[in-house]
């Protein structure tokens, strides 16, 4: 058994092959391992629970947030009695919590994950990723707000815009007019996207402080995203990062389809680690793995990682996932097993890559935040003014907030508004 399935739990599991492990953990079957487990007290709807087990079995599923009325037999009025979320402005009430608190949280995760980061660093990249498919064109100024809506909500990290070709990306053609907007926020990053020499001048000159070059693991995608091949992009980039080293300029990396491509397939985990491991010795601080048509699953994403973790430091690897078959969250929950803290996600879950159709947007951060307030994981991020964010976006675009939590999180506090 090698140390990540170990650090995966797998060792506490009976031998499987790696496909019925992943399988066996997310079963029912799972739960009789826990049973097994020594007794771990996890606070459920304020009592003590003898293990994971019972808490998993003696919840009350009536008080689950579509039941957040009990009728109050003296009045025979509604009366609210549930709040879901650990964020500061949504769980007023101390007796009802769905996550357990972070001495608990050690014990059970601890025991049942192997490892977990105490801190994930999220980077936000709905204002590049999130909106630059988007066909109407948002005005500089909308953005702006948007920006400093995250911001507020406590975002550390915040990609910007792309300094690419507007005739390729138009919705991006205001990059400029961006920058120069957020230029006197200070205590935040915001990397900008740059394909070429050119677009790196043009965001220095805009006042960008961190750049991010893109390289794509499969050859077909990599000529339909930035008309050139890999390796042509490789030696772009290696121009890109000494121009940035010369003015002590942070580039971070990205691998595209790193686990599907949407002409070619499968893409296989070597030529992922390739790829990244040329953006890493060219001089990457950070090196993002993005599955940029959302296909990844964990049977999947955990070989292409360990192929990566092989030659870089997982302390240098960020993972980004498109969400287009729901499988981003659990492909996030083995990252950090296997020891990546830095998620990228996007408010609301906004986006889809102009050249990959059919490609969903990121994972919401809403979502990534939710879980890991879950899990006792701190991000610095609060809950409640990113969902004002995501909520000031969807109606800027007309459009319902692609993230489960702030759907039900804001039909929770809309609910016990009418009360
Ligand atoms: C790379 C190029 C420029 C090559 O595009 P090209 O047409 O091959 O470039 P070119 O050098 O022949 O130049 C063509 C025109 O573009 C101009 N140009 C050239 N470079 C720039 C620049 N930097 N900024 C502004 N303008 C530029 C250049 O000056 C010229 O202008 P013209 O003479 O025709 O008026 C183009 O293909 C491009 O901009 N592609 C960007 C596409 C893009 O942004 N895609 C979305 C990124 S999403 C992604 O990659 C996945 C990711 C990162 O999100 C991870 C994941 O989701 O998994």
């Amino acid at each position: 058994m090698s140390n990540i399935e170990k650090c995966l739990g797998f060792d506490n599991i009976p031998r499987l092959s790696v496909m019925g492990r992943i399988q066996h953990c997310t079963s029912s079957a799972c739960r009789h391992r826990v049973d097994e487990m020594e007794t771990s007290n996890c606070l459920t709807e304020g009592r003590m629970c003898s293990s994971l087990n019972s808490c998993i079995e003696e919840y009350d599923w009536r008080r689950q947030p579509r039941d957040i009325f009990s009728r109050d037999p003296h009045t025979d009025k509604s009366q609210f009695i549930f709040t879901s979320v650990c964020d500061s402005q949504h769980l007023q009430d101390p007796q009802y919590k769905s996550s357990c608190n972070d001495m608990e949280i050690g014990g059970v995760a601890g025991k049942f994950f192997g490892f977990m980061p105490k801190f994930v660093k999220i980077v936000e990249v709905g204002p590049r990723d999130g909106l630059q498919n988007e066909k109407l064109t948002i005005p500089a100024a909308i953005k702006v707000q948007l920006i400093q809506k995250l911001v507020s909500s406590g975002l550390s990290v915040i990609e910007a815009t792309s300094f690419v070709s507007p005739k390729w990306v138009p919705q991006l053609a205001d990059a400029k007019d961006v920058m120069q907007a957020i230029h006197a926020v200070h205590g935040v990053k915001f990397p900008v996207l740059t394909p070429n020499l050119k677009g790196f001048e043009a965001a220095i000159a805009a006042g960008a402080k961190e750049v991010v070059i893109f390289a794509s693991a499969s050859e077909s995608f990599s000529k339909l995203n930035i008309n050139c091949t890999i390796e042509e992009s490789l030696t772009r980039y290696h121009e890109v990062v000494v121009a940035a080293k010369g003015l002590a300029i942070p580039v971070r990396g990205y691998v595209s389809c790193a686990v599907g491509c949407p002409v070619e397939g499968t893409v296989p985990p070597e030529r992922v680690a390739y790829v990244a491991k040329k953006l890493y010795d060219m001089g990457c601080s950070e090196i993002s793995l993005g599955d940029t048509i959302g296909v990844g699953t964990p049977g999947t994403v955990i070989p292409m990682l360990r192929a990566v973790m092989s030659l870089i430091p997982v302390d240098k690897l960020a993972v980004h996932f498109h969400d287009t078959y729901g499988q981003a969250l659990s492909n996030i929950l083995v990252a950090l097993q296997m020891g990546i803290s830095v998620v990228d996600s996007s408010v609301a879950g906004l986006g889809g890559c102009p050249y990959a159709k059919g490609a969903s947007g990121n994972v919401a951060t809403e979502d990534v935040v939710y879980m890991l307030n879950g899990l006792g994981i701190k991000t610095n991020v609060d809950l409640g003014k990113l969902m004002a964010a995501g909520d000031f976006i969807c109606k800027h675009l007309g459009r319902w907030s692609g993230s489960k939590s702030a759907t039900a999180l804001s039909r929770v506090t809309a609910d016990a508004s009418k009360i």
